[in-house]
């Protein structure tokens, strides 16, 4: 089983070339991350090619964050900088040879929010597929992402069955869909060919994965017997540091 440390959580309080460097020392196969727009993408890919380690993924550009946007992609009217932050995502994956970006809808809902999600998503697979960039949706929960438009899998897979583009597909947090839908393992292997990647974290506490309502010693050698072998998405938040909290790892490996 290979890991990819959600660098958004992991070693959140340092620069994002040092986090790298924690996540390689850690031991962990991969890296990934919330917004690195701070850090230059030069840096960022320095630190990458000195550990030898991809990151799997990035998020567009939440909006005003200050008035609690979180993404702007199904807001309607709101096109342009939905575009404009989808174009920065992808400008910094393809500096930074990042296979995912993760296209954060925000806060709205209704038809017109779906029709507005539908289009950027349409915009966001075109100009992606040119650099064999995956496109990312993800289901969160409202508790932690209170009046998220994308909430439920079965909402993301119709989306992503009425785009119809190969390189579309579901972020599916593991953590988040326990809250809101329960039944991990078999809607993970139902959707199993619409997943393009996968995050873990205890519930409800949203911590090191090994312990709470969903067991990941049974779930992760189920995954593993799916077929999966990319690394999983550790998207956790430390309770202390996240060397201290690393035993867990060899439990799963
Ligand atoms: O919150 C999550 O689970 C995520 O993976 C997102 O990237 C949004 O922060
Ligand atoms: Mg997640």
């Amino acid at each position: 089983m290979k890991l990819s440390a959600n660098l958004g959580f992991l070693w959140a309080d340092r620069p994002l070339p040092d986090a790298i460097n924690a996540a390689k020392a850690a031991g962990y196969d991969a890296v990934e991350c919330h917004w690195p727009y701070d850090t230059p993408a030069s840096e960022t890919l320095a630190a990458l090619r000195e550990t030898d380690l991809t990151m799997l993924g990035l998020n567009t550009p939440r909006g005003n964050v200050e008035i609690g946007e979180n993404g702007l992609a199904a807001l309607p009217g709101r096109e342009a900088e939905a575009r404009a932050a989808i174009d920065e995502a992808l400008a910094y994956a393809r500096a930074t040879v990042t296979g995912a970006v993760h296209v954060m809808a925000g806060n709205c809902s209704g038809p017109r929010a779906r029709t507005a999600f539908v289009e950027n998503l349409g915009y966001a697979c075109k100009e992606a597929a040119r650099d064999g960039i995956t496109i990312l949706i993800e289901p969160l929960n409202h508790y932690n992402a209170p009046g998220y438009f994308l909430n439920s899998t079965g909402q993301a897979a119709d989306i992503i069955r009425e785009i119809g583009q190969a390189n579309l597909r579901i972020m599916f947090d593991c953590y988040h869909v326990q809250i809101m839908e329960g039944e991990v393992s078999r809607r993970l292997e139902n959707l199993l060919p619409l997943v393009g990647h996968i995050q873990i974290a205890s519930v409800p506490d949203r911590g090191v994965p090994d312990h709470g309502e969903l067991d990941y010693g049974y779930l992760l050698p189920r995954i593993a017997a799916m077929g999966w072998e990319r690394p999983i998405g550790v998207e956790y938040l430390p309770a202390g540091s996240a060397e201290t909290e690393i035993s867990w790892m060899a439990r799963y490996r």
